[in-house]
């Protein structure tokens, strides 16, 4: 943990493989769990739980969450971890499986403590550099920017994909090539009141499952989404982190709750917009941030963002910027932010 306090801000990395294994169609599914605790040794952290379906498998990790597709990787960590070690290892993995990187996505918002940051990850010029030398030169269509807001909070967006994956996307204009789109919630100074309901009582003589299950109902996080199977857990004295799964769909919430640098994050796919803006308001009501920011990547031409202050508004939130970009593969990312009118 850094000095000054724990950096809930997460690193996030997606990878897209291609070429399934026809047989058993589990992919990289088939990755051992001693495989993938090496990997995770290299970006420090482990694993605290896991569960999976017919669909993917979610783990969630002492820092944040990882999900395993049979195509598709989406590792998540928060800290001072160092998670773009992870994508090397990670590609190599594939390739003895039969299996080839076709895109990568890099996200992150504002450090809080940016200093306590290790390398590849002091910056993000750095971070850019790191992935431009360690991902296949097949991933030749890059695109990295800084998406900036009226706040010190920025989006940092890297994405890289080979030519086969451009055409196709183009083509179909579907984003996450599942017609899905994903959304990212950030936020900061987290009510006092409800932070503390992630904070566990000294001695409590409970387990971290059995304490996250008891925070998962208690602070409204179950009715979320009431049709995914949660994976949850609190660290002692504080600090929770939860996976959901539902069908093919993934959900995560992950609380810093130490005030000074409270952080809340929330992040989810979707087919549906009417969904996403109920299961947000659902979200800023368990929070009660000052800040908040929602980004989302979606297929060029859904305009998946529109809808986000207006069902924020009637909580006290007001829309302070909005960025918007398009990346290759990814499609399009909108930025948004808002903060409390309390404050
Ligand atoms: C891993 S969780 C959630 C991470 C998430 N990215 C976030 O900040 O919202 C981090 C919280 O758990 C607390 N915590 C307690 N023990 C921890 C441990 N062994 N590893 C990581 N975090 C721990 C931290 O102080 C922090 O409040």
């Amino acid at each position: 943990m850094a000095v000054s306090g724990f950096e809930g801000f997460e690193k996030r990395v997606e990878l897209r493989f291609s070429g399934d294994d026809p047989a058993t169609g589990k992919g990289l599914r088939r990755l051992d769990f001693f495989s993938l605790e090496k990997v995770l040794h290299a970006v420090q952290c482990t694993v605290v739980s896991a569960v999976g379906n017919k669909f993917f498998d979610s783990y969630v990790l002492s820092e944040s969450s990882l999900f395993v597709y049979p195509t598709k990787i989406i590792i998540k960590t928060c800290g001072t971890t160092q998670l773009l070690k992870s994508v090397r290892p990670l590609v190599d993995h594939a390739i003895t499986m039969g299996l080839t990187l076709c895109g990568c996505r890099y996200t992150r918002g504002s450090f809080i403590f940016p200093d306590a940051q290790p390398h590849p990850h002091t910056s993000f010029k750095e971070e850019v550099l790191y992935l431009e030398e360690n991902l296949p030169k097949n991933l030749s269509i890059k695109k990295a920017s800084v998406m900036k807001s009226k706040s010190c909070y920025k989006w940092h967006v890297f994405t890289a994909c080979d030519e086969g994956s451009m055409m196709e996307a183009e083509g179909a204009r579907v984003d996450d090539h599942d017609g899905l789109f994903t959304v990212e919630i950030c936020m900061t100074e987290l009510d006092r009141v409800l932070a503390k309901n992630f904070f566990r009582r000294f001695n409590d003589g409970k387990t971290g499952d059995s304490a996250g299950k008891e925070m998962t109902e208690v602070t409204g996080i179950s009715s979320v989404n009431r049709n995914a199977l949660i994976c949850d857990y609190a660290f002692d004295p504080c600090g929770y982190s939860m996976n959901g799964i539902d069908g093919s769909r993934y959900s995560t919430v992950h609380v810093t709750p130490e005030d000074g640098f409270s952080y809340a994050s929330f992040e989810s796919v979707y087919a549906s917009r009417e969904e996403f803006l109920e299961q947000l308001q659902k979200v800023v009501k368990i929070f009660r941030p000052a800040a908040l920011s929602v980004s989302t990547t979606c297929a060029a031409g859904r305009e998946v963002w529109r809808g986000v202050a207006k069902a924020v508004e009637p909580l006290g939130m007001r829309v302070r910027s909005r960025a918007k970009d398009e990346f290759p593969d990814a499609g399009a990312v909108v930025f948004q932010t808002f903060t409390a009118r309390r404050k």
